[in-house]
């Protein structure tokens, strides 16, 4: 069985910001800086109360934007994200219950796996790209470089711990389509409105190359 396949949309930016937004407005123009860098792939995560508001009020006004869910952690919060805009789910982690669910919805979803037997479990259960969470304490560039001997159809985007000075080691790696991180959206920089610092960040971002999708 296969299920909508996220690589589509990853292949249109090396980095998935993750952000967690305060605000419907800040939301918004933490957007609309993503976008203008150059990273049009946003995952809100739904972890503070106006995220889902956030998402739809981003789907409507920025355009260019691919807004998705982040921290589906429970099978309710997949129609709740779809029916506010969410193109793409990601979850940290995937219990069997949620796994089956987030099997079933219309939109790809990027489940959350941190060892061989959960990759092997969600590969089997048709998903095409796993988010590895949480990258860097689960193991890293080692980790990924590992799976790619056993597993070597499955895809990751990992999560966790990414930053400038790491990048680079994970986007070398064939079986990495894309790697997700708040670095590009740094907190202070969301409540300063620094959308300046972001946009900047956010272009450093777009020019690392890939070596799953040669430019
Ligand atoms: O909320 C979720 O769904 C998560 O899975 C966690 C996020 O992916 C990480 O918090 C981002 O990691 P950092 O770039 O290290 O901040």
């Amino acid at each position: 069985m296969s299920l909508p396949d996220p690589s589509f949309l990853l292949a249109r930016a090396p980095v998935v910001p993750v952000v967690t937004v305060p605000s419907v407005t800040a939301g918004v123009k933490l957007a609309q800086a993503l976008v203008e860098g150059g990273l049009p792939l946003i995952e809100v995560t739904l972890r503070t109360p106006v995220a889902l508001e956030a998402m739809a009020a981003i789907a409507a006004e920025v355009p260019d934007a691919i807004v998705g869910a982040g921290t589906v952690t429970r099978p309710e919060l997949i129609q709740k994200s779809i029916d506010a805009g969410a193109r793409f789910l990601v979850s940290p982690g995937c219990p069997p219950a949620l796994a089956e669910a987030l099997a079933e919805a219309p939109v790809p979803v990027m489940p959350g796996c941190a060892t061989a037997t959960e990759a092997m479990t969600l590969h089997a259960m048709g998903f095409p790209v796993l988010k590895l969470f949480p990258a860097e304490s689960a193991g890293g560039v080692a980790l990924i470089k590992s799976l790619a001997g056993p597993l070597p159809d499955l895809r990751f985007c990992p999560t966790g711990g990414i930053g400038p000075a790491n990048v680079g080691s994970y986007l070398a790696q064939p079986n990495i389509l894309a790697v997700g991180g708040s670095w590009v959206a740094p907190g202070e920089a969301v409540t300063m409105g620094d959308w300046e610092q972001i946009a900047a960040l956010a272009k450093a971002a777009s020019k690392l190359h890939r070596a799953a999708f040669p430019l």
